[in-house]
């Protein structure tokens, strides 16, 4: 169990991360979301040891004591995947990745090598030099390497930004599948709301140096806090809440994301279409909704300038008040 009490650090006399607390059971995902800037490497930084900080972390009964204590930064069943690689350019693919594997048993370390770039899809790349590979590959050999000698924990930042979206789903189901199976305890940083969605077992939103809401990925899509919150998952609605219900205030909002609103017939709210995006299985349709902007899912292209009926959710839309 990973446990960080009261962690406070600031790069400045002033602490930018304040008073941080969360437990992260073994072999469990979390993912860390938020805005850019909002702390998140700085938290992953100060867990493996790489700034002095306020505060306490754990790892199952044993303290960190950070940089005052170790010279070499870091924990040896602790590995970190910074968001620049660290991959020697001069070193082929392989080995790179076998670099921190004992020579003792040359077809062992070989097996091995082989197994972690067939998980990454870098097999055909074994011989070729790091320098010559783009981003994306980088970013796969880097995956391969920190999971060479399997840690207990694993901190990733960022682990896929590189990687194209063809490769990058697969990617990380057979990387995520890996860990659970291999039973690692994974902490990741992400700005990518499937990472923190579909693969985290608990989600941990930071905002300007603190954690602001947590919990299971689906009851913080489901019931966002605000629209901060709701925002870090892709597309929404931020509307005043008197639009629906005029006895509220009219600084609470309602939030909604676009999939939950539907076209409806004329008994619904009209609205004049002004833009549409093809996104695959429907168009994000903007249209402009008594003053307001409003975003929805539509089957088919709507023109500009265009009438729609949006039928809205009923139910759901006392509870998205905020
Ligand atoms: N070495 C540094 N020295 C001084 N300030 C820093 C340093 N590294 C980061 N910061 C500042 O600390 C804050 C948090 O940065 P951090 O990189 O942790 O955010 P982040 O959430 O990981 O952002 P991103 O998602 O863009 O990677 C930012 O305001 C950043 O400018």
């Amino acid at each position: 169990m990973l446990r960080v009490r009261n962690l406070s650090f600031g790069y400045t006399g002033k602490p930018f991360l304040r008073n941080l607390s969360f437990t992260i059971e073994k072999g469990k995902n979390v993912s860390l979301i938020g805005a850019s800037g909002c702390g998140k490497s700085t938290l992953l930084q100060s867990i493996y040891g790489l700034h002095h900080v306020d505060g306490k972390i754990f790892w199952n009964d044993n303290q960190l004591l950070g940089p005052n204590f170790n010279l070499v930064p870091g924990e040896d069943f602790m590995k970190y995947l910074t968001q620049d690689f660290d991959l020697m350019p001069s070193l082929s693919v392989a080995d790179n990745v076998g670099k921190y594997l004992s020579n003792m048993y040359p077809r062992k370390k070989q097996q091995r090598v082989n197994e972690l770039l067939d998980l990454v899809e870098m097999r055909e790349f074994a011989r070729v030099k790091a320098r010559l590979l783009s981003g994306g590959q980088q970013q796969r050999v880097a995956l391969a390497r920190v999971l060479a000698k399997p840690p207990e924990v694993l901190l990733l930042d960022e682990p896929f930004s590189h990687i194209d979206h063809f490769r990058k789903n697969k990617l990380r189901r057979n990387l995520f599948s890996h860990l659970k199976e291999k039973g690692i305890t994974v902490l990741v940083a992400t700005h990518d709301s499937t990472d923190a969605l579909s693969f985290a077992d608990h989600t941990l939103v930071m905002k300007k140096g603190r954690i602001i809401v947590r919990g299971k990925p689906e009851d913080l899509y489901r019931e966002p806090k605000n629209a901060y919150v709701a925002s870090l998952f892709g597309e929404m609605n931020e509307l005043p809440a008197d639009l629906f219900f005029p006895e509220e205030n009219a600084r609470h909002k309602v939030i909604l994301y676009p999939h939950e609103i539907k076209a409806g017939d004329k008994n619904g709210k009209k609205v004049v279409v002004k833009n549409a995006f093809f996104k695959g299985s429907h168009f994000l349709t903007e249209a402009e909704f008594e003053g307001h902007s409003i975003l929805f899912e539509h089957p088919e292209k709507l023109e500009k300038g265009e009438t729609a009926f949006l039928e809205l959710p009923k139910d759901l839309l006392k509870s998205r008040i905020r």
